[in-house]
C-alpha cells in the first residue's frame, strides 16, 4: 500500500518506514531485549507526544504507561496450571515458554493420557490426574482455563476454592449473571480473575488507545467492527467509547447466516457491529471513527498487526457545508500507517500452531505476569467493570439472535 503524506502529516513527525523499522527490530528480539529500560517507560500523554522516541511510546502496554508496572517484571515468577489440554492451551504454552518468569508446572486434562502427550511435547513439569488435583496442587499459582466456554464457570470456581489466580480464556462465561458471580468469588477469596480478551494487549491496539486518548481522531463518533464471535467484536465498543452503560442495544440475525447489533450511546454516537458466519470471508477490521479522523486496525482486528492513522485535514473542518469527510471535500487525508509485526511465527496457523497470529499471545501472558507482580487482580488492558459491561451487552445482543456465537 501507498502511503500518502500530502500535504505533511499534522502528528510530529516520524515516517512510517522509520516507525516499522524501528519496532520491527524491538519485535523480533526476545521478551528481554524488548524491554525498554524502565525509565523510558515514565511518561505523561505530554511527552508521550513530544518525546523523541514516540514511536516506542505509543504502543507501550497500558499498564507501563500507567506507572502500575514494571517491564521488568515479565520475569515475575509465575508457576502455571494448564486447565485443558486441547489446541488454545497449546498455543498458550508456546507462548509462555517465552516469558522469562513463566514456569509451565502442571496440567490436566479429562483423560490422563491425554495431558500426559501434552506435557511431554510442551515441556510441562508435572501432569495432575484431573482438574481438581491439579487446581489443588500447592506449587502453582495460576490456572489457565482453555477448555470450552459452557465450562469455564464451574472450572473458574474450582480454582478460586482452591486460592488460585485464574486467566480464563474469552469470553469469561454464558451469561452476565454467572460472570458477576465468578468476579465476586474471586474477590472474596482475594484473588486475580482475568478474562483473557488476547486482542487488547497487541501493539496495534495500545497505539490505537494512546492516540485516542490523544485526541488524534478529534471525538470517537462510530466505532464499525466486524467477527463471527460476537464477544470480539462488541470488545470494540467499551475500548472507544469506554466502559459506562450505552442507551440502547438492539440486533438480529442468526449465527448460522450471520447478524449484526448497534449500541448506542446517547449524545456520543454509535457502535455498529457485524457478525458475519464463519462460513463466510470475514473483514476482520475495526474502523473507529471520530470527528477529526479514522484509525483502522487490521491484518487482523481480533489480533491485528498493523494501524492506519487517517486525519482530516484542517481545510475540512471549516468546509461550509459542514462535512469534514476528506472525500466528500475530494481531498486526501494525511495518512500514517505503522506496521506492529507478531513475533514469528505469525500469520496464518504456522506449524505447530493453531490459529491466526496466535505467537500475539505473548503480549497479554507478560502483561499478566507484569500485573500479578504489582499485586494487581487486573490487567488495565481488559478490567473486570469492562468485562462485565461486556457480558451484559451480550446477554441483550443474544436476545436479538437466533443460535448466536458468543
Ligand atoms: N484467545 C484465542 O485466540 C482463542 C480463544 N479460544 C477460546 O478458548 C476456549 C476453547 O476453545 P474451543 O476451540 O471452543 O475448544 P476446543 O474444542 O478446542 O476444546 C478445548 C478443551 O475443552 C474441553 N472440551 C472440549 N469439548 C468438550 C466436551 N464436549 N465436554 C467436556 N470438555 C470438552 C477439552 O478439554 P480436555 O483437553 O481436558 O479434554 C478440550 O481440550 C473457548 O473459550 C474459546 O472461545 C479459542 C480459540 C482461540
Ligand atoms: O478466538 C479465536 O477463535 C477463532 C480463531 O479463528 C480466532 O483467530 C481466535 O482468536
Amino acid at each position: 500500500m501507498k502511503i500518502v503524506q500530502d500535504p505533511p502529516n499534522k502528528l510530529p513527525q516520524d515516517t512510517p518506514a522509520d516507525v516499522a523499522e524501528a519496532v520491527k527490530g524491538l519485535l523480533h528480539k526476545n521478551p528481554k531485549e524488548r524491554m525498554l529500560p524502565a525509565e523510558a517507560y515514565k511518561m505523561t500523554h505530554e511527552s508521550l507526544i513530544a518525546s523523541w522516541d514516540r514511536r516506542r511510546r505509543m504502543a507501550t502496554p497500558l499498564d507501563i504507561r500507567l506507572g502500575l508496572t514494571r517491564p521488568e517484571d515479565v520475569s515475575f515468577k509465575l508457576r502455571w496450571g494448564i486447565l485443558g489440554c486441547g489446541p488454545i492451551s497449546s498455543d498458550w504454552c508456546k507462548c509462555l515458554k517465552e516469558v522469562p518468569g513463566a514456569v509451565l508446572q502442571s496440567c490436566a486434562a479429562r483423560d490422563e493420557a491425554k495431558a500426559s502427550k501434552f506435557a511431554a511435547s510442551h515441556g510441562v513439569e508435572r501432569v495432575a490426574p484431573d482438574y481438581q488435583a491439579l487446581v489443588a496442587d500447592p506449587d502453582v499459582d495460576i490456572i489457565y482455563i482453555g477448555t470450552i466456554t459452557s465450562l469455564h464457570k464451574e472450572q473458574v470456581l474450582m480454582a478460586i476454592s482452591a486460592g488460585k489466580h485464574v486467566l480464563c480464556e474469552k469470553p469469561l462465561a454464558t451469561t452476565a449473571a454467572d460472570a458477576a458471580e465468578l468476579y465476586a468469588a474471586a474477590e472474596a477469596r482475594d484473588v486475580a480473575l482475568i478474562e483473557g480478551m488476547w486482542t487488547r494487549y497487541f501493539p496495534a491496539v495500545e497505539h490505537a488507545r494512546a492516540a485516542i486518548e490523544l485526541g488524534t481522531i478529534g471525538e470517537v463518533r462510530m466505532v464499525q467492527a466486524d467477527f463471527p464471535e460476537i464477544c470480539y467484536a462488541v470488545q470494540y465498543a467499551p475500548l472507544f467509547f469506554g466502559s459506562t452503560a450505552p442507551t440502547a442495544v438492539v440486533s438480529a440475525g442468526t449465527g448460522g447466516t450471520g447478524g449484526g447489533a448497534v449500541i448506542h450511546y446517547d449524545g456520543r454516537g454509535a457502535a455498529v457491529l457485524s457478525f458475519p458466519s464463519w462460513a463466510c470471508e470475514v473483514p476482520e477490521v475495526c474502523e473507529v471513527i471520530g470527528t477529526k479522523g479514522r484509525i483502522t486496525l487490521d491484518n487482523w482486528a481480533m489480533h491485528p498487526s498493523r494501524i492506519t492513522i487517517r486525519l482530516t485535514t484542517e481545510q475540512c473542518w471549516n468546509e461550509p457545508q459542514g462535512h469534514t469527510s476528506t472525500a466528500q471535500n475530494g481531498v486526501r487525508p494525511h495518512v500514517e500507517q505503522v506496521t506492529y509485526p507478531v513475533p514469528e511465527p505469525a500469520g496464518l496457523p504456522a506449524a505447530g500452531w493453531n490459529y491466526v497470529n496466535q505467537h500475539g499471545f505473548l503480549y497479554q501472558a507478560e502483561a499478566v505476569h507484569r500485573c500479578l507482580a504489582a499485586g494487581l487482580k487486573e490487567c488495565p488492558q481488559f478490567t473486570k467493570a469492562e468485562s462485565m459491561r461486556i457480558m451484559e451487552m451480550l446477554d441483550e445482543i443474544e436476545k436479538g439472535i437466533a443460535d448466536p456465537c458468543r
